[in-house]
């Protein structure tokens, strides 16, 4: 099956652009806003303007790589090779449509009814769009089904389940006991000014609706406080390499990586020496360190495992520490044996800004990424996390100067694991 992100599904109508936006900058900010998924839906236009629009959506759709479905129209969806398009009941039949389309593109069915979704699946549809959930100004024709029915139809099928019609911040928390695959909206995208933030106040309360069922931990400024140990391991590669970096250079190191740390440094003092080698010296030097200081857990963490270990939480760590140094680490704090998995992005080759360690930590905990959070006190670090679909809880930490163009990525802070709104809101929920 392909492998589709239903969370955010924004399907357009120009009619209800924002004064604002033009179909463009609605979609772009629809994206930048979290938004998984766009369809492209043109009640009115001619074949000539629906085609030259589909062209330019595309672009933008295949700049941030977010699959395109158009509505309705198999011929434009192949003229400009979109990822897939949306039929509705009396649209095209879905076997000629798969005949026309082939099975490498995305055919989704729109449906009010269990038996509805059925066929829908049985005749090969890659998704189902189940609705119209609320009455809504935007399609007046549409027969209404019930939050009971969406549940049937979720708990019935195989195939990923998006609810649509009047679905609004007011409307997304009734369909929590359905724990569908994602929400498609119209208005409630289009219609704001504001488009980055409403997508994204969308996309966040919907996803509140998963119960977390694991948790990603950073090592190092997260779950222990280790800061200062990294104090010394600047100080000591400093007067090993006789090398030193300013106040203002050293407030920016924190904030990068191994390897970028490692380009500036070689770049700065001509160093003889490869990335890998600074790296392999900043290893030896922090693992020293780590073997001779005292390490602490943050305020609560111990606490936090324990009592998520105990309600059946699956636990991981998402580290740039290689095994070498996380094992010290994780021993010598007693905490080693709670986590089911240990992902250090060193050690895969996988970068913590790119989602690909989480699909793998997901993949590996058998838990869905909407039903994951990952602490983190670096948002630099973060946004893989938010582009593989997990909750984000930046952990404060001062070293960390922040970026404001994350800031908006992140759903909950805290200053340590004693903060009550982690077992009141952020792991457990309160229905
Ligand atoms: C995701 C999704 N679900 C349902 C629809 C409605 O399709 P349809 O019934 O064909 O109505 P129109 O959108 O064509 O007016 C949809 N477009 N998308
Ligand atoms: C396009 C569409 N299809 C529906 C269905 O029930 O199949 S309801 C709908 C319109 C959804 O618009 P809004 O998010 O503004 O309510
Ligand atoms: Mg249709």
């Amino acid at each position: 099956m392909k492998n589709i992100d239903y969370t955010m599904y924004y399907v357009t109508d120009e009619d209800l652009l924002s004064s604002n936006h033009t179909l463009e900058t609605s979609v772009q900010d629809a994206i930048l806003g979290g938004c998984t998924m766009i369809q492209l839906r043109e009640k009115h236009s001619s074949t000539l303007d629906f085609y030259n629009k589909a062209i330019k959506i595309k672009a933008i759709c295949d700049k941030y790589n977010i699959p395109l479905i158009i509505n309705d129209r198999i011929d434009v969806a192949l003229a400009i090779n979109a990822d897939g398009v949306h039929l509705g009941q009396d649209d095209m039949p879905l076997d000629i449509a798969r005949k026309i389309m082939g099975d490498g593109k995305i055919i989704g069915i729109s449906t009010a009814t269990l038996d509805e979704a059925l066929i829908a699946q049985q005749g090969g549809a890659d998704y189902v769009g189940v609705g119209a959930m609320y009455s809504t100004n935007t399609k007046t024709d549409a027969n209404l089904t019930t939050i009971n029915e969406l549940t049937k139809i979720k708990n019935n099928l195989k195939i990923p389940v998006v609810a649509i019609g009047g679905i609004n911040l007011d409307t997304i928390p009734a369909l929590k006991p359905a724990q569908i695959d994602g929400v498609a909206i119209v208005s409630a995208i289009s219609m704001q000014e504001d488009t980055v933030s409403a997508t994204r106040k969308l996309k966040n309360t919907f996803l509140k609706q998963y119960q977390t069922k694991g948790v990603i931990f950073d090592i190092d400024g997260t779950l222990l406080e280790t800061m200062n140990i990294w104090d010394n391991v600047l100080l000591n590669l400093m007067n090993t390499l006789n090398i030193s970096y300013t106040e203002d250079e050293i407030q920016k190191i924190w904030n990068m990586g191994f390897a970028e740390l490692a380009q500036f440094s070689i770049k700065k003092f001509k160093l003889d020496m490869s990335v890998k080698e600074f790296w392999q010296l900043i290893k030896k030097l922090s693992v020293e360190e780590y073997k001779n200081s005292k390490i602490h857990l943050k305020k609560g963490a111990k606490k936090l495992l324990e009592y998520l270990k105990e309600k059946g939480v699956k636990l991981a760590i998402a580290t740039a520490l290689c095994k070498e140094q996380y094992e010290i680490v994780l021993t010598k704090t007693g905490i080693i044996d709670y986590f089911d998995i240990i992902a250090s992005s060193v050690d895969l080759k996988m970068e913590k800004s790119d989602r690909q360690i989480f699909d793998y930590i997901a993949k590996n905990l058998q838990v869905p990424n909407k039903n994951l959070i990952f602490f983190e006190d670096d948002i630099n670090s973060s946004t893989g996390a938010k582009l593989a679909g997990l909750k984000l809880c930046i952990v404060s930490n001062k070293k960390y100067n922040g970026n404001s163009k994350f800031d908006a990525l992140i759903d909950y802070k805290i200053d340590d694991f004693e903060n009550k709104l982690i077992y009141d809101e952020i792991i457990v929920e309160k229905n």
